[in-house]
């Protein structure tokens, strides 16, 4: 039996990095949460423990601050790309690396009903997010929301599905329909501009799941990942996981009431998990993009 190291890759996980741009008394906020990840000829330290390719973790955090300083931070693509390019570019073993970055939104605080120059609320729970990475001469740009909640009140039915002896899910053509999406969409290339396709990509995704009648959450998740590769050329594919986060009517009989579809019993766990891709046929191989995400 031969024992050999498989696929492997190491970096500084959850960096909180947080940037205060203070060019006049409107001061601009950046929070972020970066992750550096590099592979390439590492096997030295895992077989021998020697050390000479290993770019401390510690480093690569120290990198992340300084970079924040020596240029704007930018859009969270472009700053993913400088890092990444940076440690390929600059340690002869790396080959490849990855920088996950999430970004966490803050509103100005409206006083007297104008934002406020350096007051912020969290602007809630959705995040956006990116994974770029580079090897092999090329880059690779993934990005998407985390944690957009999302509910419609009708335009919702779940019916037609096969009944067998454990079947108890009572059809309805009148349901809440409500999701938390975690949406990943992968670039055709290495530049676009994008805080435009964040935006327009996200609308999409939302104006898709207003209006489409849903006859199920699958359907809705491919027309959303649809919508999105009609309107939106510089995205090659769309991975939505979409969490049914379920409604249940509650049974007022007993009161002597009658529940005509206004209240609801909202259940965390369990939930159903609606997960799929959406691709166009022409998109180029993902290369690197997709694995050991
Ligand atoms: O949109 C739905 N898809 C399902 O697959 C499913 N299964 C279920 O119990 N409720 C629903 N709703």
């Amino acid at each position: 039996m031969a024992i050999t190291l498989g696929p492997n890759q190491y970096g500084k996980a959850e960096v909180r990095l947080v940037t205060v741009r203070r060019d006049g008394p409107v001061h601009h906020l950046k929070d972020l949460t970066v992750s550096t990840s590099l592979r390439g000829e590492l096997a030295a330290t895992h077989l021998t423990g020697d050390n000479a390719g290993v770019l401390a973790t510690d480093t690569q955090k120290n990198t992340v601050y300084a970079f924040a300083k020596e240029a704007p931070v930018g859009e969270i693509e472009d700053f993913g790309l400088r890092l990444a390019r940076h440690f390929v570019g600059t340690q002869e073993n790396i080959t490849g690396a990855r920088i996950k970055i999430d970004e966490h939104g803050w509103d100005r605080i409206a006083v007297g009903g104008s934002p406020h120059d350096h007051a912020f609320s969290r602007s809630g729970n959705e995040r956006r997010t990116t994974a770029v990475t580079v090897q092999g001469g090329r880059a690779w740009v993934v990005s998407g929301i985390d944690g957009l909640t999302l509910l419609k009140s009708t335009g919702s039915e779940f019916h037609g599905f096969p009944r067998d002896q454990y079947t108890t899910l009572a059809e309805t053509g009148d349901r809440i329909l409500a999701t938390a999406v975690t949406a990943r969409w992968r670039y055709q290339g290495e530049e676009a501009d994008w805080a435009e396709s964040h935006r327009e990509v996200r609308r999409v995704m939302l104006e898709t799941f207003a209006t489409k009648h849903s006859l199920s959450l699958q359907q809705t998740l491919y027309a959303m990942g649809a919508a999105v590769l009609e309107a939106r050329p510089e995205v090659a594919e769309v991975r939505l996981s979409l969490p049914n986060k379920h409604h249940f009517l509650v049974d007022l009989s007993p009161f002597g009431l009658k529940n005509d579809n206004e209240v609801f019993y909202a259940a965390d766990r369990p939930y159903g998990l609606i997960e799929g891709t959406i691709l166009r046929d022409d998109a180029e191989d993902p290369g690197p993009a997709w694995d050991l995400h």
